[in-house]
């Protein structure tokens, strides 16, 4: 059963057709990378998934419901989370204090009063930095975590708001092997277990072969493969557009088994 389904979706800008009618889906704890060289339509179709930018053809529904037209709130309130490339936390704050920030945010609805929001949402943000590994950093300063300790409190924060559909965009940039894979299968686990389906880009292809249950490829705005790691490694045509354009694939061969 999937839970977003995505059908002929297409974007244009100027004469320029970034994404050009493509059809996917992602079920409930499936990680589905979307790769593709530079320019592919990669970061337009996750904007369009969460609203950021209006499609112009198709449909991307979760769970039945249309998401076009939505505003990106709107669309986050129905369970579409997202983490960033750069990943940020509000540095005046403690760890648990940006937790707890996204908790009472994701209540809006429920509480009025701040402050009962507030304790409320310290135990849940404790819990939550429990799961990700960051409970005995709770009362430390975000300015002063380590970069790959930022990615498990972003983790965090996006969990806050109970995702049905996390989009990750990069969600190893800038860290190095051994830590990618630490975060990588830390989030296997947590979506698999919490039953989160996911969506994420990455260059890094030692991260997406290790840990995509599907992987699809974009080039030109069209989807031109689909299947599990072991397909896309051996699909001839991702070889001649993708991993034929350059030196990627062979320098990230190398660095999967540095990084193993
Ligand atoms: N706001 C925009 N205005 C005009 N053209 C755009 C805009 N956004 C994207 N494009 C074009 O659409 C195409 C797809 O771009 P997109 O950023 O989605 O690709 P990508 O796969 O994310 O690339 P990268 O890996 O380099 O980030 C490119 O040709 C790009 O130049």
């Amino acid at each position: 059963m999937s839970l977003l389904t995505v059908k002929g979706l297409g974007k244009s800008f100027g004469g320029v057709k970034a994404v050009d009618g493509i059809d996917f889906s992602v079920g409930p704890g499936e990680l589905l990378a979307l790769i593709g060289p530079n320019g592919a339509g990669k970061s337009t179709t996750f904007n369009m998934v969460n609203g950021q930018i209006l499609a112009d053809r198709g449909s991307i529904e979760l769970a039945g419901q249309e998401l076009i037209g939505m505003r990106p709130r709107e669309i986050w309130r129905l369970g579409v989370g997202r983490t960033f490339q750069i990943a940020e936390t509000f540095e005046s704050l403690t760890v648990c204090e940006n937790v707890q920030m996204a908790l009472i945010s994701a209540d809006r609805q429920l509480y009025s009063f701040f402050k009962r929001a507030s304790r409320h949402a310290r135990d849940r943000a404790l819990a939550l930095l429990d799961l990700v590994g960051m409970l005995d950093q709770a009362d430390r300063s975000s300015s002063e975590l380590a970069y790959a300790d930022v990615k498990r409190v972003e983790l965090a924060i996006a969990l806050a708001n109970s995702p049905r559909l996390l989009l990750m965009d990069e969600p190893t940039a800038g860290m190095a092997p051994g830590e990618r894979n630490a975060l990588m299968a830390l989030t296997k686990q947590l979506v698999t277990d919490q039953g989160i389906a996911v969506l994420f880009t990455e260059h890094s292809m030692d991260v997406v072969f290790a840990y995509a249950d599907r992987i699809i490829v974009l080039a030109r705005g069209r989807l031109i493969a689909e299947g599990t790691p072991a397909q896309i490694r051996d699909n001839p045509k991702v070889q001649e557009v993708y991993f034929g354009t350059g030196k990627t694939f062979e320098k990230l061969q190398s660095s999967k088994e540095g990084s193993a």
